[in-house]
């Protein structure tokens, strides 16, 4: 999977003319003309609407593992949990088939229908907003939540895999079940947050009557890196945040806490992970009036290189002891948790202020794993009974999915393994 970072880039071709994307009811022509040349790339044939498609990063869509994970980690995130409303099985599956020819399309740069030249009739099958945007790095990285294998639902319930489990409550844990849980999730990662909220958009749109949002979050800065050789992100509160995350590029951590293993007991999900999203509101008026010295204690490590305590650069490998007893770093570490290890791929979020003239405002947290129960679970238990950091954070919003592998090809699409 190396190649989901090196393989970034520019799709520097021209696009097919909007008059050749039919409009959703049309628009399996268009699809399949892109998946005969498996790339926008291929499409040629520049025309009006080339500047959505012809300049800037295209994160290929097919392969082993879904982007958008190991993938580099862009500026912007549209992330939104779905309920699955349809009872009907094959309408759901033929929902995730047009939603991956959507994302298909979308992550190449082009619209999934027409903007403005369809039926006057007939409401236009692209919304618009990113006709002349560049495809950014845009990703699209599907989820399936705990519910979508109930019991008398769509006859999945024997395909449950046993990490998928129900996360328990921490403590400290203040969860508000309207922006928890979801049937289905979609992360959409962009360096332009038009592009995001565009791609969320129409699978939403296309989604009506049979799925329904049940939250979403926008989310800017990134507070983690896939890529070690790129400048660490600083979190809202300050601190290079990431600088110890698994790496894109490194295939053998990947495999081993990242990726679902052919013999990890849900052959459907191999290639596959599982997504943790936590929304941890951050108490900044409270940080920002915190004194650097502590501020510096609560994590382990300084504010401006964000080196560990007693080493002086970032890299430096951490000395644990030397940090105190209840520091985030320290607790966080893989040696203070049998091993457990996450790829964290977390957003800065501020929506406005609560009522109170306080900002609401944090992180959100997205870890990718092979296994929640010795990855995320260990870790959070040990970070929410004895993390300094605790005084200035609150858990408020909690989701858990399966995410299955990649989609390997124009045939496949998003839940194929599962469902066929
Ligand atoms: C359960 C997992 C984690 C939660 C929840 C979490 C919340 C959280 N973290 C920060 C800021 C930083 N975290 C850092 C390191 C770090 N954090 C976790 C896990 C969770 N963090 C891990 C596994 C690690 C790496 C530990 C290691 O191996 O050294 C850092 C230091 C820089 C870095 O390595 O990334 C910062 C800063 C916040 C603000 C936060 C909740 C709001
Ligand atoms: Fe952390």
């Amino acid at each position: 999977m190396t190649d989901q970072v090196s393989q970034e880039s520019s799709t520097g071709a021209g696009a097919p003319s909007r008059r050749s994307v039919l409009g959703w009811g049309g628009a399996g022509l268009a699809i399949g003309a892109a998946a005969a040349g498996g790339t926008v790339a291929a499409l040629g044939g520049g025309s009006d609407m080339a500047p959505a498609a012809s300049a800037g990063a295209a994160v290929p869509f097919h392969g082993e593992h879904q982007s958008g994970i190991a993938s580099a980690v862009q500026d912007r995130l549209h992330f939104a949990a779905f309920d699955v409303k349809t009872k009907n099985r094959d309408e759901l599956v033929r929902l995730l088939k047009e939603w991956t020819a959507a994302a298909r399309l979308m992550t190449a740069g082009l619209p999934v229908g027409d903007a403005y030249e369809g039926l006057p009739e007939a409401p236009p099958t692209d919304t618009g907003e990113a006709l002349g945007l560049k495809p950014s790095r845009l990703t699209l990285t599907i989820g399936f939540g705990p519910g979508l294998f109930a019991k008398d639902r769509f006859g999945l319930e024997g395909k449950r895999p046993e990490a998928l489990v129900d996360l328990e409550a921490f403590p400290g844990d203040n969860l508000d079940q309207a922006r928890s849980g979801g049937d289905l999730c979609v992360q959409a990662c962009a360096d332009d947050p038009q592009v995001a909220v565009h791609a969320i958009r129409q699978l939403a749109r296309i989604g009506f009557g049979k799925v329904a949002v049940r939250w979403s979050q926008l989310g800017f800065g990134k507070t983690s890196s896939t890529t070690p050789d790129a400048q660490t992100p600083r979190n809202m509160m300050g601190f290079k945040d990431g600088t110890r995350n698994v790496s894109g590029t490194d295939t053998a951590a990947l495999d081993k806490h990242v990726w679902v293993g052919a013999n990890d007991g849900s052959a459907w999900l191999t290639g596959g992970s599982y997504l943790v999203a936590r929304r941890i509101r951050m108490h900044i008026e409270t940080w920002d009036r915190t004194s650097l010295q502590e501020q510096e204690d609560v994590f382990g490590r300084d504010k401006g290189e964000g080196a560990p305590v007693g080493k002086s650069k970032e890299r430096d490998e951490p000395f644990l002891k030397a940090m105190k007893p209840q520091a985030h770093v320290r607790l966080a570490h893989p040696d203070s948790n049998d091993g457990a290890t996450i790829l964290r791929r977390g957003y800065s979020f501020t929506d406005g202020t609560d009522g109170l003239g306080r900002l609401d405002a944090g992180l959100f947290f997205l870890a990718y794993q092979r296994d929640v129960r010795k990855g995320f679970i260990p870790i959070q238990r040990q970070l929410a009974k004895n993390d300094a950091l605790n005084e200035y954070i609150q858990h408020v919003g909690s989701a858990v999915f399966a995410v299955p592998p990649g989609v390997r090809d124009k045939d496949d699409w998003w839940g194929r393994t599962l469902f066929a």
